[in-house]
């Protein structure tokens, strides 16, 4: 059994690892919460990410748990996703000694809650099993407490929810041990040592053993602790080693489509395109009060008829001051600011200045589009253009903050065929601002 080393914590008093006494026997009987009622969920929770991989298969240089999605770490997603579930209390990430310092910058950087760090080891097992170590109470000056149950994740899956992460530490609860899992894609064979099929394993009776997966802390602990070397150095499988080293066996849970781990470069394109849908539902019209209403409400109404499967929701300007906030919690991460008056800096100040305001970390690029209508046989264009360059200098200005600021001029022609041509082009492009997100189109100046 290897010393769990020390590493600093990433937040201040919170010590980490260290090694464990000798593990007593296996429990013979599972402990007392595992005679818990069915469906209850224990009161002490935390989890172990193991993130101490290099990522070999994913063939790029950063390990893929620090690749970035959106520019921002992939690892940052899960951690997101772990702490928007209250009742996980301790979240334990084993990471590589030289990535401690990048870890920690992650955490500072994007605000992340009740994390302790725990350093990876040789192989997957090995940095769980540091992960539990930090957790387990037998150790020098260790601040975490031994929780009841254990949720262990790959730090590259980002898309975990809260339900099933309720159901297995309920199962886990209840059974000792509990999984989620999902259908075969491929069916399984076994090769001969000729390398010819040798035979083939019925898919309809086999699935895939995924994340997240719970364990009742003293089971997997002791599991870890019996684990013999070849086990810690070649196994994949936590469930397994409960069954082989404390005789409990897990409870397998249907998980969802969205449990998949980024293993290959085409993963973390998924990934992306996941979270860009994921941020895209929504989108709130910024109604200037000096505007003839008709202006916000035709374009909202245009909006909510282009871009279906999007929530468009609208505000006046003045109210957007309290409740920016609301909206980001909302994961509302896309803002449409109608105007009328061409040019008015101060208003659209305003307005950013809330989002500089918000104490909330920006997790997700926000798109902010500045919509001008303007009525463009009496205005030259090129004059309007002339007097919104001041977009593309705020644009660069506020994407240090992570907000993508475009502008975007829709002709507000007398004729309304004309003007309803013009409003669907613009609901196009506003629809694609919001899509793709991409910084390449922050300070453009757009036509409709
Ligand atoms: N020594 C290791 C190896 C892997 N992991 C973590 O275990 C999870 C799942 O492992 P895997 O997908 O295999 O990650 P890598 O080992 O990095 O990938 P590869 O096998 O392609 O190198 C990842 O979050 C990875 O960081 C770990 O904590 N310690
Ligand atoms: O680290 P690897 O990518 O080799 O394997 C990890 C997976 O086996 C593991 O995450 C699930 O199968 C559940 O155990």
């Amino acid at each position: 059994m290897e010393p769990g080393p020390l590493s600093r914590p990433a937040e201040q008093g919170r010590c980490v690892s260290g090694s464990p006494s000798a593990g007593a026997a296996c429990p013979a009987s599972l402990p007392s919460t595992a005679g818990a009622e069915p469906g209850s969920r224990p009161a002490a929770v935390a989890a172990v990410l193991p993130a101490g991989g290099c990522g070999e298969r994913m063939g790029v240089r950063t390990p893929k748990q620090f690749c970035r999605v959106l520019e921002r770490p992939l690892i940052s997603y899960t951690l997101q996703a772990l702490e928007r579930v209250c009742w996980i209390k301790d979240i334990v990430v084993a990471v590589t000694r030289e990535n401690m310092e990048a870890m920690r910058n992650i955490i500072q950087r994007y605000g992340h809650k009740r994390i302790s760090l725990a350093e990876a080891g040789a192989t997957r097992h090995r940095s769980i099993f540091n992960g539990l170590k930090a957790l387990a109470e037998d150790q020098p000056d260790c601040k975490l407490t031994k929780p009841e149950v254990v949720i262990i994740h790959d730090a590259v899956r980002p898309f975990v929810d809260e339900d099933i992460l309720l159901r297995v530490v309920t199962a886990a609860n209840e059974h000792g041990a509990a999984g989620a899992i999902r259908p075969l894609v491929s069916t399984v064979i076994s090769p001969s040592a000729d390398g010819c099929l040798d035979h083939s394993l019925d898919r309809a009776k086999h699935r895939a053993s995924e994340m997240p997966q719970a364990f009742l802390f003293d089971v997997i602990y002791e599991a870890y602790q019996q684990c013999s070397d070849y086990d810690l150095e070649f196994g994949t499988e936590c469930l397994q080693l409960a069954l082989k080293y404390c005789h409990t066996k897990a409870k397998l849970l249907e998980g969802s489509p969205d449990l998949w781990k980024v293993t290959y470069k085409q993963d973390l394109y998924a990934a992306e395109s996941m979270i860009k849908e994921k941020i895209s539902q929504e989108i709130c019209v910024i109604e200037n009060t000096k505007d003839e209403e008709s202006v916000g409400y035709l374009l909202k109404e245009v909006l909510r008829n282009e871009l279906n499967f999007v929530n468009i929701t609208s505000t006046p300007l003045e109210h957007t001051g309290g409740n920016i906030q609301n909206f980001l919690i909302a994961q509302c991460y896309s803002f449409i600011c109608v105007n009328v008056v061409s040019s008015n800096f101060q208003e659209t100040q305003k307005f950013l200045g809330t989002l500089e305001e918000s104490s909330l970390p920006l997790l997700y690029p926000v798109v902010v589009v500045l919509v001008y209508f303007l009525d463009l046989t009496l205005v030259p264009l090129t004059q309007e253009m002339e007097n919104l360059m001041w977009i593309r200098e705020l644009a660069k200005e506020v994407k240090k903050r992570n907000v993508l600021l475009s502008g975007l001029l829709i002709n507000y022609s007398q004729d309304e065929q004309k003007l309803q041509e013009s409003l669907r082009q613009g609901a196009s492009i506003i629809g694609a601002l919001v899509k793709e997100r991409s910084s390449a189109l922050a300070g453009q100046l757009l036509v409709a």
